[in-house]
This record gives C-alpha cells, sequence and structure tokens, in this order.
C-alpha cells in the first residue's frame, strides 16, 4: 500500500517528534541516534542535578487548582510539615497544586525541587523553586520523581497526577521498588476511585485482594507525615 502523499506538518513538541515519527503527517527533525541522545541528556542532567538532594518526598496534584481552594492550603501545609522533617519536596513545578507544595517547602526552609516540562503552550514555572529542571520529555522526568523521593504524596488532579499515581502503583505491585509509601489526600474526592478499585478490580480479580493496600487515603496531615516519613526511614536504613 502506497502512503498517502500529505505535507508534512513541524511537530509541535519533542515528544511529539519522537512519538509521530513513523507518521507521514509529523515531520522527523531528528535521526534515532538523536532522539536517544536528547533523552539520554535528559536523564543525564536531572541526575547530576539531584545526586545529592538527600531524603524527599514527591507531591503530585492538580495543576488548575486556585490558590484560594482548601486543596491549595492543604498541599502547602502539609509541604511544609515534610520538610520541616527534613525532606525536600519534588513537584511538577507548574501552577496550582504544585505551586503550593513547592511554596510550603520554602516555608520551610527545605529545598524546593520543580520538574518543570516543555508544554504545546504556554506555562510559566511557579516561583517557589530552588532547584527546576525543565524537561522535553515526561518520561524521563517521571524516573526522576521515582528515583529521588521516598514516596509519593498525592492530592485531587486530573490526568497528569491520575498518570503519576499509576505509576508508582505499578512500580510497587510488580516490585520494582518497596517500602514507598503513596498517600492520597482527599477523601472525599478518591473515595469513588478507590470503591470502583475494590468493587471492580478487585473482584474481578484484575488486582489482587491486597492491591488496595499500597496506598493510604487519609485528609489528616499527621497520618501523611507519619505515614511519608516511616516510609523515608525505611529506605533510608534510620531510627524511627
Ligand atoms: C494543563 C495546565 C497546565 C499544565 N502544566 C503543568 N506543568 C507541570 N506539570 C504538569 C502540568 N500539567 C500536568 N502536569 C503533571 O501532571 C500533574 C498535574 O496534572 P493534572 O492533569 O492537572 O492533574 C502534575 O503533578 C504534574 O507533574 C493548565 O491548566
Amino acid at each position: 500500500m502506497s502512503l498517502p502523499d500529505v505535507p508534512a506538518r513541524a511537530p509541535r513538541s519533542p515528544d511529539e517528534e519522537l512519538l509521530g515519527a513513523q507518521l507521514p503527517t509529523v515531520r522527523a527533525d531528528l535521526d534515532d541516534g538523536q532522539r536517544t541522545a536528547r533523552a539520554t541528556e535528559e536523564l543525564e542532567t536531572g541526575f547530576r542535578t539531584l545526586a545529592d538532594l538527600g531524603r524527599a518526598i514527591s507531591i503530585f496534584g492538580s495543576a488548575r487548582v486556585p490558590q484560594d481552594a482548601p486543596e491549595y492550603a492543604l498541599a502547602r501545609e502539609t509541604a511544609r510539615r515534610l520538610g520541616e522533617a527534613g525532606c525536600a519536596i519534588i513537584t511538577g513545578g507548574g501552577p496550582g497544586l504544585m505551586e503550593a507544595a513547592n511554596r510550603g517547602a520554602q516555608d520551610a526552609g527545605a529545598t524546593s525541587v520543580g520538574l518543570n516540562i516543555v508544554l504545546p503552550f504556554e506555562q510559566a514555572p511557579n516561583p517557589y523553586q530552588d532547584i527546576g529542571l525543565l524537561f522535553d520529555f515526561f518520561f524521563t522526568r517521571k524516573v526522576m520523581f521515582v528515583r529521588y523521593s521516598s514516596a509519593f504524596v498525592v492530592f485531587p488532579g486530573g490526568y497528569g497526577t491520575l498518570d503519576e499515581l499509576f505509576e508508582a502503583l505499578v512500580l510497587i505491585q510488580t516490585e520494582k521498588i518497596d517500602d514507598f509509601p503513596v498517600v492520597l489526600v482527599g477523601v472525599d474526592f478518591w473515595s469513588p476511585l478507590v470503591d470502583w478499585i475494590r468493587g471492580r478490580l478487585v473482584d474481578d480479580a484484575l488486582i489482587s485482594a491486597d492491591d488496595p493496600a499500597l496506598f493510604v487515603v487519609t485528609d489528616d496531615v499527621e497520618e501523611i507525615v507519619r505515614t511519608v516519613v516511616h516510609g523515608c526511614a525505611q529506605q533510608w536504613a534510620l531510627p524511627e
């Protein structure tokens, strides 16, 4: 079958240049060696920059929550408390709950890290970052969240937040990582998903009966800090 003769448009992002490289409709600007080099460079820069970060927690949540929302205040307070407990805070560096968490880290004088992502639309990094890295690729950035943190604290969010949550759960379930707390903050927000996980995924035998125990759901900052600090101590072989 011959390919249609259509004009190839410029890729809108490095992701599209990579992921659309087989398509006649997206112009291929690089060869595979150059694409590999681009991803490798992101990994190397991340590894070099974060090598001495020490204990850190990743906090995730919606890019769209405004500053006056209760979730913003809770994310800020959670990050502050985790910062006071001696942890650096890592976020996606964007607006909304990412900004709240970076801000809370700085409130505590803890190191505040933003793993910013280049997006096809205009987007400024939030101004509360001590270390800001800029990634073209989501997949290289995701390596940093897991490698450099000892737990994920996940606030309400959309596709991006769910992607980050489920990545961690798959890594734990498949024993790629262990002693890695995942805390879902917001009982009201997360309960329908948790009910579906139990009532559908467990009942249909798509996950094991004990897989829902891979995460904790709470609204309580004390419980978040306790759960996360315990996981950190296990990973870093620290006394509690
Ligand atoms: C969509 C909008 C802004 C997007 N800006 C982002 N900047 C940095 N990181 C982002 C952004 N969007 C998603 N992420 C990652 O996913 C999580 C939030 O996604 P959600 O879909 O909003 O839940 C977050 O933790 C980031 O790592 C303007 O509205």
